[in-house]
C-alpha cells in the first residue's frame, strides 16, 4: 500500500554543519574515537554540563513553549494503516490511529550531538555515547534498540536525566526546542525491575500510588476514579482483584506485572514516559499486549514514548513509531521504524525472506555475530550510509 501517503510528515533528523571539532581544554580523544565514521557524524564536542534536568542554573528555564515543527493535528477519526516488510512482502498491518488530543499540546524531546562518558580508560574517560542526535514526538513510540552494550540504557538515563555519579554528558536535550527543567509530573520513567509489594492486590497498589502520587488539592473519589481507569487503560480489570503476588505465593503473571508498573508510573499523566525494556521476560504475545497498551496510551493522551527495546517481534516491531538503532554507542539509523527496511535494503544489507526485520538489523550491527571484521566493517558502511540517508531525506522538516 502507499503508506507514505498515509504517513503522518515525520521530521528526519537533518545533521547541523559540522562544528569544530574541539573546544580549548577539551581534548578530543577524551570523548570520542576519531576513526573514519565519527568524522563523517562530524562529532564536535561542546560542554553543557549539568544540563538539562541538572542544575539549570546557567539556562534559567523559559516557559514551555511548543517547537515549530510540523504535527498531526486533532484528527479525531481516521486511522493509518502501516505495513511491515520483511523481504517476503508486507507482514502483519497495524493500525495507527492519530492521537485523540492535540499532540502540540505535549512535549517534543530531542538531542544533538549527545555524549556519555564514564570514568575509566588510558585517557581517563571512556565514551559510551559517541554525537547522538534524534527527536521524540507526542503520540509516539520511539524504540532505542541495539545489541547488547551498545547503550541504549545509557540513552535513556540520559535523557531521563537519570545518569549517575562518574558519568558525564554533553551535547544538547532539548524540551520543545529549549534548555528547560521539566516540573514535577511531566516525565515518568518505568524501570525494568518490577518493584511491587506482593501482598497488595493490583487495584490496592494502584489506588495506593494514587493516592500518593497525585496533588492533594485532588478528591479522594477523583484519586481512586483516576486508578480505575488507568487500570482499564492497562487492560488489567480482570485482574485488578488478584494479589500482586510473589516467589512465595503464585500472583498476577509477569506481563500484568509489568503493566502495573506502567499504570503507577502514568497515574499522573505524564507528558514524556521512558521505559526500560518493557517486554523483558514476557514471551511474544504478552510483550505484544504491553507494547499495544503503550502505544495506544500514546496516541490518546498525546503522550511522548521513548522505550529501550531489546529484540522484539515482527508485530511488536511494528507498533513502534520511530527507530533509533545504536551500535557501538552511535546512531546507525534513525527514523520511521516503518522505513528500516528500505533503508537496510539501499545499504545492501537485505533482509532475508521470511526473518523478523529487528533480528536482521540486529545481526547486522551486532559483532559478536558472524565474522567480526565483516560486521565491523558493515557498521561502518551503514553508519556513513546513514547520514546521506538523513540529508537527502525530507528537507522541509528540521528541529531548529
Ligand atoms: N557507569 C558506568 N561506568 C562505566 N561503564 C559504563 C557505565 N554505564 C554503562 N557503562 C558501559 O557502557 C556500555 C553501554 O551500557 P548500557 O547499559 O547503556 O548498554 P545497553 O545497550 O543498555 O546494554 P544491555 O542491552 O545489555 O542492557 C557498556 O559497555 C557498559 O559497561
Amino acid at each position: 500500500m502507499a503508506s507514505e501517503q498515509l504517513l503522518p510528515a515525520v521530521p528526519r533528523w537533518r545533521p547541523s554543519p559540522p562544528r569544530e571539532q574541539s573546544r580549548p581544554g577539551h581534548a578530543a580523544d577524551d570523548e570520542g574515537p576519531s576513526d573514519t565514521a565519527s568524522d563523517v557524524l562530524g562529532g564536535s564536542l561542546r560542554s553543557t554540563d549539568g544540563f538539562p534536568f541538572g542544575s539549570g542554573s546557567s539556562f534559567p528555564p523559559p516557559p514551555f513553549a511548543p517547537m515549530p515543527v510540523t504535527l498531526p493535528r486533532s484528527r479525531t477519526s481516521s486511522s493509518l494503516e502501516i505495513s511491515v516488510e520483511n523481504g517476503a512482502g508486507a507482514v502483519p498491518a497495524v493500525v495507527r490511529e492519530t492521537s485523540l488530543r492535540r499532540v502540540d499540546q505535549g512535549v517534543v524531546l530531542s538531542w544533538e550531538d549527545l555524549w556519555v562518558s564514564a570514568a575509566g580508560g588510558k585517557a581517563g574517560r571512556v565514551p559510551i555515547l559517541r554525537g547522538l542526535n534524534g527527536y521524540a514526538r507526542p503520540g509516539e513510540v520511539l524504540a532505542i534498540m541495539g545489541p547488547s552494550g551498545c547503550g541504549k540504557s545509557t540513552l535513556l538515563d540520559a535523557l531521563a536525566g537519570r545518569l549517575g555519579s562518574g558519568v558525564s554528558q554533553k551535547g544538547d536535550i532539548l524540551i520543545n526546542g529549549r534548555r528547560q527543567k521539566l516540573s514535577y509530573g511531566t516525565s515518568a520513567y518505568v524501570t525494568q525491575d518490577d518493584v511491587l509489594m506482593t501482598t497488595l492486590t493490583v487495584r490496592e497498589a494502584v489506588r495506593y500510588s494514587a493516592s500518593l502520587q497525585l496533588p492533594s488539592g485532588m478528591s479522594a473519589a477523583a484519586k481512586r476514579e483516576r486508578a480505575e481507569e488507568t487500570l482499564r487503560e492497562m487492560g488489567l480489570e480482570g485482574a485488578a482483584d488478584t494479589r500482586i503476588g510473589g516467589w512465595m505465593h503464585k500472583g498476577i503473571s509477569g506481563g500484568q506485572r509489568r503493566r502495573v508498573s506502567i499504570c503507577m508510573e502514568i497515574l499522573t499523566r505524564p507528558a514524556l514516559l521512558f521505559l526500560d525494556e518493557p517486554t523483558s521476560g514476557l514471551d511474544s504475545a504478552a510483550s505484544f499486549h504491553v507494547v499495544s497498551r503503550i502505544a495506544r496510551l500514546a496516541r490518546r493522551e498525546g503522550m511522548t514514548v521513548v522505550a529501550a527495546v531489546h529484540q522484539p517481534s515482527t508485530e511488536v516491531y511494528g507498533l513502534f513509531h520511530g527507530l533509533c538503532l545504536l551500535a557501538y554507542g552511535k546512531t546507525v539509523f534513525f527514523g520511521p521504524a516503518a522505513e528500516t527496511n528500505q533503508f537496510f535494503a539501499l545499504s545492501g544489507f537485505p533482509c532475508p525472506s521470511l526473518m523478523n526485520p529487528s533480528d536482521h538489523f540486529l545481526r547486522t550491527v551486532n559483532k559478536d555475530f558472524d565474522n567480526v571484521t565483516t560486521s565491523v566493517q558493515s557498521i561502518r558502511t551503514l553508519i556513513i550510509i546513514s547520514e546521506i540517508f538523513l540529508v537527502n531525506s525530507i528537507p522541509n522538516h528540521t528541529l531548529h
